[in-house]
């Protein structure tokens, strides 16, 4: 079976072409080997196209690279994108797909210089939609007490479709991801773990950030929680609505619209190598 390797800010994913059918051709299972750096390809997860239905063009799934099946995967999805467009053999720049995806329809357009800007529809606030038992279900989380490796951090929580758990810090390279990132992760207030991102106000137009993802660790960038993050910000009044985001692997161009209430995502996709899985 071919695959594609894609990555987006080096948020990096094993791209499947299942247009053939409505089932994915591998198993979680198969996914977590695959993704493995050492005895697989190395990805954070793997991403199938598949057949849209009556309301769009395709539809994504992805298992991340533990083998959890997340919602949505902003970086991943303007991979997907990339990968469409050279399936259907054309490389214009004004293409866009309406992508049936399991936090709803998302809209990867394809722009000039390799950049992608995805409409990524609105977050979601309540802390039943997160979700998370941090406080009543009708309620958002917004710069909340959270007790976490026998710290007090300030937590503010977005579904982007996923879960996201945003702390503002003074200085994110001190961190101590590797450790803290597991705790927040599988914390009992959140039923179905989360994404957990740390952010540094550098101007309000500008925030860095570092990400310690579901299902996947330590990664390079995220672009939902890139999104969640400004949400964050702009709750909290530490930034505006329109951000840039800087990972580890690069900028995103994030903007949470007043006029909509939709965020807009902009960044690379771009393919790596092209193999064969035997
Ligand atoms: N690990 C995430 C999915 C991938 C999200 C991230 N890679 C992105 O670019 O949005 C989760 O379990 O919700």
């Amino acid at each position: 079976m071919e695959f594609t390797k894609y990555q987006g800010l080096g948020n990096d994913f094993i791209l499947v072409d299942n247009r053939h059918s409505t089932t994915p051709s591998l198993s979680p299972e198969e996914a977590v080997k695959l993704c493995d750096r050492h005895f697989g390809i190395g990805a954070d997860g793997v991403i199938f196209a598949l057949p849209g239905d009556e309301n769009s063009d395709y539809t994504m799934r992805i298992f991340n690279s533990d083998g959890s099946e997340p919602q949505m995967c902003g970086n991943g999805i303007r991979c997907l994108a990339r990968f469409l467009a050279k399936l259907e053999g054309i490389d214009t720049t004004e293409k866009s797909y309406r992508i049936q995806t399991l936090a709803g329809i998302i809209i990867p357009n394809l722009e000039a210089e390799g950049q992608v800007k995805v409409d990524m529809g609105t977050p979601f606030l309540l802390a039943k939609e997160i979700p998370t038992t941090l406080t009543k279900a009708e309620e958002k989380v917004i710069d909340q007490s959270l007790e976490v490796g026998d710290q007090s951090w300030l937590v503010t929580c977005v579904s982007m479709g996923n879960p996201h758990c945003i702390t503002f810090v003074e200085d994110v390279a001190k961190i101590p991801l590797e450790t803290i990132g597991p705790k927040f992760e599988h914390h009992a207030v959140f039923p179905e773990r989360t994404n957990t991102e740390f952010i540094e106000v550098v101007r309000r137009d500008y925030l860095k950030m570092r990400v310690w993802e579901r299902g996947a660790g330590i990664t390079l960038a995220c672009g939902t929680g890139a999104c969640a993050s400004v949400v964050a910000g702009v709750l909290t009044g530490h930034c505006d609505r329109l951000c840039t985001v800087e990972l580890p692997g690069g900028c995103l161009t994030i903007e949470w619209s007043k006029k909509d209430n939709r965020l807009y995502m902009t960044g690379p996709a771009e393919e790596v190598f092209t193999g064969v899985i035997d």
